[in-house]
């Protein structure tokens, strides 16, 4: 059992925003202090500094981190220990920069995409290979969604439309989780494959508000199944990789009541978090709150159980940030004061135990046999066995020499258990021939696979690489067909999609024109075309060698050959051969540099894509008013006026600074009409009119050109007696439900404008690439 504390580390995150606080690191024998200069931090234990196992100053690369931090994490699980590393710290402080990196540079990737790495190398020459399993869930507002469906028919849109994960407890009290989607893998590039498609995930699901920072926590997990040669027992662990919510408290941007009530949820679930590490810390706690909260719940077993666990705060220096950066280093002292209590999870394998019990009773009945027979028998001599052992030697070693010992059953049986011995010892050394002969025919088989493998591939990047040679737009469809790979369900929802009208390309040629807007889209296209240049490189490189080799080993086969020009070819084809290795291994490199920036354009897409929206709706918003109308007598119960022309009634007329609002189908109670702009503020009217249009109704007339000049808002309007209720009353809540009634809205109005289209994202993302 390894009893041990949490190990709490700090990265000072590099370029924080405006002026810096100043700070000094104070390095120990086994430990490290974080000193602000010139401020009194209270309580006054803290001004000796912040603890910490160690301080990754400014300039501490992504490679240190991963050594240093994770790999010891790492290489407990593959042991077959649990291990959880988790990152805390303020919005913007690089928490998802250390755990997941950046999708711009293959050199700037984080400890998840390192930790899949290196768990398949390590893996990669023993023999005995293990299952490993892969699960992505995201918490936000106290609710799991699974990262990794692939339930839902096309891909999702909102986090909504993910499925949702449940926590249940077993009679143990140990948490399970329902409904998430966990996938085994065999190779590095199929986890990687499932690590972009939940981020791929996690972008889309952003909201306008939260695009930059993440108000959600997400854990990645990875599970480990393994046996090793000689052991009968199945290790199996897992690890944890935890990119935490920012843990500020009050959001600054407090933009509408959706923010508000995401950090509402944020906060609290951080805050079951502090209180559950407060109850650790304190001995004297007997009752720890895990079940508060779904986080806590999941990170039991990572805070006090069975489980190597280390902490990464994130700090940000910026002035305006000490507050929140004090707090998480206090936060982080907390945690260093709790222990955990990790073991090997190891099983017996049910089916070795049932094999060795079984020679066990064998042994057992023979042994029984034996001394019923010979129980009679004398004790040989040491002289008695030693001449035995001789005999049965030359017995062994000639070919035609009887084993001569005194006709005597104990004797007899001696030399029969000797030669038993030689024909055991025999037998195994036979086994382990046999074992080596099969693996190298595996390995031969496995060279063979990887070479065609690899030709296939070299063939495959050609054909990209002439294809963007004739034609340099392609580039941007290869990335995405690479990208649709990912999820094949992508493609099916691309082409169910209908095409973006030209008022849509139009604005959207504006939008892209914008400064900035493109930079990223940009970067991503031309960081890919410089990989697949540098890829033709290589490739060529490998062709020339496969060429070369080809033409040496033809000359190798020629019979004529004096000894030194064979000893000459055979050494430049060694060369050839070296090189051809070389290449491979380079093409694999940008392989992997390649998939990993295509998952990042796919990303930066998503995100103009919602930038786009956003801004076409700003840009829309004089047609975009909600209108509402309540009734006066029962206000609670309030209503969405839908978008068509009444055909009965009379009809009041709202105008707005911006347009007539001529929506209303009224009968007979009194009602309050309000309009709100879409992010719910109210809307100032200048000018109401009520009017009929159904000249069957006497009563109505006499409303006909009733106005009022009252330039107020639209609370305080005179209400309108004798109008009536109203149809499909249904009262919106959140800003989405009213945006999604508002698509509807427009997709109502096709009577008067056929040609607009409701706009969809995916279909973006393809005129985008064309622009
Ligand atoms: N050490 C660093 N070096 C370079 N850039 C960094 C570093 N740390 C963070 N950044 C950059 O700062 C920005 C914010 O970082 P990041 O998204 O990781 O913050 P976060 O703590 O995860 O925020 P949130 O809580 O909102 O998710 C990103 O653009 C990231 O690339």
């Amino acid at each position: 059992m390894v009893h041990q504390s949490i190990k709490v580390y700090a990265r000072i995150r590099r370029g924080s925003p405006g002026k810096l606080e100043q700070y000094n690191i104070i390095t120990k024998k086994e430990y490290e202090n974080l000193i602000f200069s010139n401020i009194y931090v209270s309580p006054a234990t803290f001004n000796q500094g912040f603890r910490f196992h160690k301080i990754f100053d400014k300039n501490t690369s992504q490679p240190e981190i991963f050594e240093t931090l994770a790999k010891p994490v790492i290489c407990s699980v593959i042991e077959g220990f649990n291990g959880t590393i988790f990152a805390y710290g303020q919005t913007g402080s690089g928490k998802t920069f250390t755990i997941n990196g950046s999708s711009k540079e293959y050199s700037q990737r984080g400890i998840i995409p390192r930790s899949i790495q290196y768990i398949f190398d390590h893996y990669t020459n023993i023999p005995e290979k293990p299952t490993i399993y892969i699960s992505y869930m995201e918490i936000y507002n106290e609710i799991g969604y699974d990262l990794l469906s692939t339930k839902q028919q096309n891909v999702a849109k909102t986090l909504e439309e993910l499925p949702r994960v449940f926590v249940m407890e077993d009679k143990k009290g140990d948490a399970h989780l329902r409904n998430l989607s966990v996938y085994p893998v065999t190779t590095e590039e199929d986890a990687m494959r499932l690590l972009f498609m939940g981020d791929t995930n996690r972008t889309i699901a952003e909201t306008p508000y939260n695009e930059y920072s993440s108000r959600s926590h997400c854990i990645f997990t990875v599970y480990i199944t393994h046996r090793s040669n000689d052991s009968k027992n199945l290790r199996s662990s897992k690890l944890h990789l935890v990119d935490l919510a920012g843990s500020e408290r009050d959001y600054k941007n407090n933009c509408s009541g959706v923010v508000v009530h995401e950090a509402k949820f944020i906060n609290l679930s951080l805050y079951f978090l502090q209180q559950v590490i407060l109850a650790l810390s304190e001995s004297k706690r007997s009752h720890v709150p895990y079940r508060n909260s779904m986080l806590t719940h999941i990170l039991k077993d990572s805070l006090n159980g069975n489980c190597i666990t280390t902490m990464l705060a994130t700090l940000s220096l910026s002035k305006e940030n000490f507050q929140e950066t004090l707090s998480t280093c206090r936060f982080a002292q907390r945690v260093a004061l709790i222990t955990t209590n990790a073991v090997i999870n190891e099983i017996t394998d049910p089916e070795q135990e049932i094999g060795i019990l079984r020679m066990r009773i064998q042994e057992l009945e023979t042994q029984l046999s034996k001394s019923i027979t010979f129980s009679n028998t004398t004790i040989l001599s040491s002289q008695q066995k030693e001449n035995c052992q001789l005999e049965v030697n030359s017995f062994i070693n000639s070919d035609k020499k009887p084993i001569a010992v005194e006709p005597d059953m104990t004797q007899i049986q001696f030399c029969f258990s000797l030669l038993k011995k030689e024909l055991d010892k025999k037998r195994n050394e036979l086994t382990i021939m046999e074992n080596l002969v099969k693996k190298k025919k595996s390995e031969i088989g496995s060279l063979n696979a990887e070479m065609i493998k690899k030709n296939a591939e070299i063939d495959k990047l050609k054909n990209v690489i002439d294809r963007i040679a004739d034609n340099p737009v392609s580039l941007c469809a290869t990335s995405q067909i690479c990208i649709n790979s990912v999820d094949s369900s992508y493609q099916k929802s691309k082409d169910e999609l209908p095409l973006l009208n030209w008022q849509d390309q139009k604005s959207l040629e504006d939008f892209m024109s914008k400064p900035g807007i493109s930079d990223d889209l940009n970067f991503y296209k031309s960081a890919l075309q410089n990989k697949l240049k540098l890829a033709k490189i290589y490739a060529d490189t490998i062709e020339e060698c496969k060429r070369k080799i080809t033409f040496i080993r033809n000359k190798l086969d020629n019979k004529n050959k004096t000894e030194e020009e064979k000893q000459n070819l055979i050494k430049d084809l060694e060369e050839q051969q070296r090189l051809y290795k070389k290449g491979l291994v380079e093409m694999k490199q940008i392989q992997n540099e390649t998939n990993h920036l295509e998952a990042g354009l796919k990303q930066a897409e998503i995100r103009v894509v919602h930038k786009f929206q956003n801004w076409l709706e700003d840009k829309n918003l004089p047609n975009q008013i909600y209108s509402y109308l309540e009734e006066k007598t029962s206000p609670h119960n309030s209503v969405l006026k839908p978008a068509e022309k009444p055909n009965y009634g009379i009809v009041p007329t709202v105008v707005t600074k911006e347009k007539e609002h001529q929506n209303y189908a009224l009968k007979s109670k009194p009602v309050v009409v309000r309009l709100y702009d879409r992010k719910m503020q109210p809307v100032k009217i200048s000018k109401v009119s009520i009017q009929s249009n159904d000249n069957l109704s006497q009563n109505s007339k006499s409303f006909t050109n009733v106005s009022t000049d009252k330039s107020k808002n639209i609370d305080d309007l005179d209400y309108f007696e004798s109008i009536s209720s109203i149809k499909n009353v249904t009262k919106p809540n959140t800003i989405q439900e009213i945006i999604s009634q508002r698509v509807e809205k427009a997709s109502c109005k096709s009577d008067g404008d056929s040609s607009r289209e409701s706009i969809q994202p995916s279909k973006l993302s393809d005129t985008i690439k064309f622009l």
